[in-house]
């Protein structure tokens, strides 16, 4: 499984560069990596077994490539085999965001930053994502709350923002009245 580079890296604060269709067997690889990363990663005995941090995205540029392409994968805890959302997220755009915003109430961590760093990172709480999977389809997807939270996370990646970005300094638990707040 390929190494996570962390924060201190280049890579991480560079913007990753568009990806071309056809996909290169290259390419190809890099999203097959990347999902399985996550897959198994959230398998309890292979997460142990290879010794990994559990994740349910994982943007390129987190294994050294510098590429606008990030894996996602939110489980379902009522079905496993049908998760709210899995795909390999190629080009992707928000073509618009609600200004409610969307926090999890524990924070964020990322595989990228070893440090715990304490306080909300307030996103969109909904947003209308367009991207293109591995196969060249474009998708225009609406998603709310936890999804929506991740892709955001992914696609910050993809711009060399890192979610401690989003914290206030002066306030990090910092509320607003309509904000929303997911367990
Ligand atoms: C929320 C969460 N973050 C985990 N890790 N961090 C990550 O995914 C980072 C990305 C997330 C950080 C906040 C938003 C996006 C990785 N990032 O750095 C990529 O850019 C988890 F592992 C996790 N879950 C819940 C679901 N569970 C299913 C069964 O398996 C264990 C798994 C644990 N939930
Ligand atoms: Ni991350």
């Amino acid at each position: 499984m390929k190494d996570i580079v962390r924060d201190g890296n280049k890579v991480l604060r560079q913007q990753a560069k568009k990806v071309e269709f056809p996909l290169s067997d290259e390419n190809k690889k890099l999203a097959k990596d990347l999902m399985e990363y996550l897959t198994v990663s959230q398998d309890p005995k292979l997460c142990k077994k290879y010794n990994l941090r559990a994740g349910v995205g994982l943007a390129a540029p987190q294994v050294g490539q510098s590429k606008m392409m990030a894996s996602v994968l939110v489980p379902n805890d009522e079905d496993e085999s049908n998760p709210i959302f899995k795909d390999v997220i190629i080009n992707p755009v928000i073509l618009s965001n609600s200004v409610q915003r969307a926090a999890l109430t524990e924070g964020e961590g990322c595989l990228s930053v070893d440090k715990d760093i304490p306080g909300f990172v307030h996103r969109s709480a909904r947003i209308t994502l367009k991207y293109t999977d591995v196969n060249g389809k474009e998708h225009t997807v609406r998603l709310k709350n936890y999804p929506a939270i991740v892709c955001q996370h992914e696609i910050d990646h993809l711009h060399g923002t890192l979610f401690y970005d989003h914290i206030n300094p002066d306030d990090p638990f910092d509320k607003k009245d309509d904000d929303i707040f997911i367990d």
